[in-house]
């Protein structure tokens, strides 16, 4: 099959024998990891306490009841918005919309939930279920992968993504071939991005929390704190829900296995795994430290979130007077880069500040185990891996002017370490 570009793009992920290694590696950590957390030894490095046999995995109820969430969050995506924003310019030259109602989408979940709550729906039945369910999603990612592989063979070589165009079917199923596979105005990607799996998860905290406060009389401080952050982290997020249409996987990756599972299961069930832990293994957490971790946490959201702010100001305009003071490097596509300020201390502040956060989830479980810490090790990581394609990426378009960058903010997330 011709690339569409006629150069093919250098194979990322390992090539097809990585992609497939990853296939069978992700769901199977991630069922490890469901495993674990509600065993008595929670060893992250030891054998899970069981192999789950079909009986576990399958049932026609869950699999109705995630498919309701799913049919639910669809719902809240199509439901007039407060802003229709513009994509970035592709190939053709076109610009796609996108609905602005994630926040929204969040709100109107929790309405209902708490509505069906004092109706007597026993969310707290919901962690006993979690195998179930992240059995029905990684069914779903895989089904919902092959569809959307079977439908990017029909589209123009101007819709598919740069990386998902290999001509080996196994990577390409990976990676995505089209990059913004829709019906009608409805956007997959974007949507699968940031509501079944983000709002899910901020669902199964608060039903893990809710178990607590069943067995145990009153949720922990350290479940309230998990739940705290990791909800303030979802809100910001879908408050914030445009920014994510400049990120590379909106605007470089196509969407194949590895987005649809990441968005479905991988987030929802692995991203929840500090309260899964806490509900079988509750921890003593004193105030004086709780003070401590909620600093901690804070100060990563400021990084985290004045880093993505200036960034995300200064794209939109560059004359904004919050932004305008600070120095930049011009490049041949018209765009500058930011060299003082956030952006000068290390060229990802954002991924500092997210790090910052991700510990912070951790240490109300205590020091005890390593399995709560599986989120940050598993996070630095991804962003390692992840900034390490941005630059290529910022590489490929500003060239010159940002090795100049480079040169000037010599170190990647952490300052004086890396
Ligand atoms: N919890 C999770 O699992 C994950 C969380 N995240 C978080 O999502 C957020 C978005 O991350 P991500 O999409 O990876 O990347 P970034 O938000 O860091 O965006 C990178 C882009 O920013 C622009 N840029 C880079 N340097 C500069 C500069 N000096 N001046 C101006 N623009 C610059 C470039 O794009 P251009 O020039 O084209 O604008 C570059 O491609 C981050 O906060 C990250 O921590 C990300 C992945 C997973
Ligand atoms: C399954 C693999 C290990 C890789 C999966 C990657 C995905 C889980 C992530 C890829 C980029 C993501 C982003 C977010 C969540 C995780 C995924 C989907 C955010 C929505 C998290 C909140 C931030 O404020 C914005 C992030 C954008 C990227």
């Amino acid at each position: 099959m011709a690339h569409p570009q006629g150069s093919r793009a250098p194979l990322e992920f390992g090539g097809p024998l990585g992609a497939a290694a990853l296939m069978v590696l992700l769901p199977a950590t991630m069922f490890h990891l469901l495993l674990v957390a509600r065993s008595g030894p929670a060893r992250l490095l030891g054998p899970p306490p069981y192999l789950p046999g079909p009986d576990v995995l399958w049932s026609p109820r869950v699999l109705l009841l995630w498919l309701t969430w799913l049919g639910l969050q669809a719902a809240l995506y199509l439901l007039p918005a407060r802003k229709v924003a513009e994509g970035l310019e592709l190939k053709d030259k076109s610009r796609l919309r996108y609905p602005i109602n994630g926040f929204q989408a969040l709100v109107l979940t929790a309405l209902l939930v708490g509505l069906a709550v004092s109706a007597g729906l026993p969310l707290g039945a919901l962690p006993e279920m979690l195998v179930p369910l992240a059995f029905a999603a990684t069914l779903t990612a895989f089904i919902f992968s092959f569809l959307l592989y079977l439908k990017a063979l029909g589209v123009p070589p101007s819709a598919l993504a740069p990386g998902g165009t290999s001509g080996n079917p196994i990577y390409d199923f990976f990676l995505g071939r089209e990059l913004n596979p829709r019906i009608c105005s409805f956007d997959f990607k974007y949507f699968c991005e940031l509501r079944p799996g983000l709002i899910g998860w901020v669902l199964i905290n608060l039903a893990l929390l809710m178990q607590e406060a069943e067995l145990r009389g009153s949720p922990s401080l350290a479940m309230w704190l998990v739940n705290g952050f990791q909800l303030l982290y979802v809100g910001d997020a879908l408050w914030h829900e445009e920014a994510v249409l400049t990120t590379m996987d909106i605007t470089h990756d196509g969407f194949g296995f590895m987005l649809a599972f990441g968005d479905l299961a991988w987030v929802p069930f692995t991203y929840s795994l500090q309260a899964q832990f806490l509900l079988h293994h509750p921890q003593p957490l004193g105030l004086p430290v709780a003070s401590a971790i909620c600093l901690i946490n804070a100060l990563g959201y400021y990084i985290f979130r004045r880093a993505n702010s200036q960034k995300n100001t200064f794209r939109k305009n560059p004359s904004d007077p919050r932004v305008a003071g600070l120095e930049t490097i011009p490049t041949a596509t018209g765009r500058q880069l930011l060299v003082s300020g956030w952006w000068g201390m290390v060229r990802h502040p954002n991924y500092l500040g997210d790090l910052i956060m991700a510990l912070a989830w951790s240490l109300p479980c205590g020091v005890s185990h390593l399995l709560p810490y599986f989120y940050f090790l598993y996070f630095t990581a991804l962003l390692v891996h992840r900034e390490a394609r941005d630059e290529q990426q910022c590489l490929q378009k500003y060239g010159l002017a940002w090795q100049e960058y480079c040169q000037r903010v010599p170190y990647r997330i952490l300052p004086y370490v890396y």
